[in-house]
């Protein structure tokens, strides 16, 4: 596959019994941003670890650029690991030009790039203190700003928004949408799905180790079954349990939420809705990445 492109190409790992991955398999294009969701413990973590070599696959391959990932490879990776890696008691400035020199960056350099990223991350006024005098916020962004700081060709972050104040968010996200813009393959994982759907161009769903949706939220919400949101005020709770290719995903006071099976005439639900009482609204949807989300990782969970 293409230039500056990120492949994971059917990897898999086991921990004694648990099998961590199975043959888990998506690609990240250049200037793509693709987020990687999961429930705790679904394979997120392992698979970036395999992608950084901190961990070894039993099977399958990680190319980038066309070739397997080789320690060479690796130094043009901006990492984010989910376990942190500061040194707490460095100061950010030299922490930061010294995590450059580390992947090769000349020091004249590794100076100017730190220096732009405290001052972009908004971390100016901390730039002489320790690490570990910092807030959990403020040391997520050094955190950022070590995974940038080599001016790197593809980013893996673990769970970059976790523990961000919205205005962070806000900077986190506008980073991570510049670096994509600029050709790098971008991918993070994430448990905040709303900004997940807002942020990203594809999704890669995984649950048990095994990829169940992969596409841009578009794709995948679009290949989804139908919702209907019927607000119904006059209606008892349960009215829609026994019609026939309906599913009621969600009743909240007066609004009951309905899946369509193919086939399904909606003009039926309307009926039934309208038998008993006024009806103020029936608006059909797609499902947002939430509801794909929860039917993704919970539909035949025991396989
Ligand atoms: N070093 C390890 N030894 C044994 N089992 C492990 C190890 N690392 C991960 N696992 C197991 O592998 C599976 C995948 O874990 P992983 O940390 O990749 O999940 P995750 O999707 O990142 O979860 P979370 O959202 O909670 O961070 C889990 O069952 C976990 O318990």
């Amino acid at each position: 596959m293409g230039e500056g492109t990120l492949e994971i190409d059917r990897v898999s790992k086991r921990f004694g019994d648990v099998v961590a991955l199975d043959a888990v398999t998506f690609d990240v294009r250049p200037g793509e941003l693709f987020g990687f969701v999961g429930s705790n413990g679904a394979g997120k973590t392992t698979t970036m670890r395999i992608v950084l070599g901190v961990l070894a696959a039993d099977a399958g391959e990680v190319r980038f650029d066309g070739g397997p990932v080789t320690h060479e490879t690796r130094t043009r990776i901006g990492y984010l690991p989910e376990e942190r890696g500061l040194y707490p008691k460095m100061r950010v400035l030299d922490q930061l030009v010294y995590l450059a020199r580390l992947h090769g960056v000349p020091a004249i350099e590794a100076h100017r790039s730190a220096e732009l990223w405290i001052e972009r991350l908004g971390l100016t006024e901390r730039r002489r203190d320790e690490v570990q005098k910092l807030s959990l916020g403020n040391q997520q962004r050094v955190q950022l700003a070590a995974a940038l700081v080599h001016d790197p060709d593809v980013l893996v972050l673990d769970e970059p928004f976790s523990g961000l104040d919205p205005i962070a968010v806000d900077v986190m996200s506008d980073v991570l949408r510049e670096k994509a813009a600029t050709g790098v393959p971008v991918v993070f994982s994430s448990h905040q799905l709303d900004l997940v759907e807002r942020l990203c161009d594809r999704v890669g769903i995984i649950r048990s180790g095994r990829i169940v949706a992969c596409g841009s939220v578009a794709e995948l919400t679009s290949g989804a079954a139908v919702r209907i949101t019927v607000r119904a005020p006059a209606a008892t709770y349960g009215w829609a349990a026994a019609l026939p290719g309906v599913r009621v995903v969600a009743e909240n006071g007066d609004d009951t939420v309905v899946e369509l099976a193919p086939g399904t005439d909606d003009q039926d639900v309307l009926a039934a809705a309208l038998a008993t009482g006024p009806v103020r609204e029936f608006t059909r949807h797609h499902p947002s990445l939430t509801e794909l989300f929860r039917s993704a990782v919970t539909e035949g969970a025991d396989t």
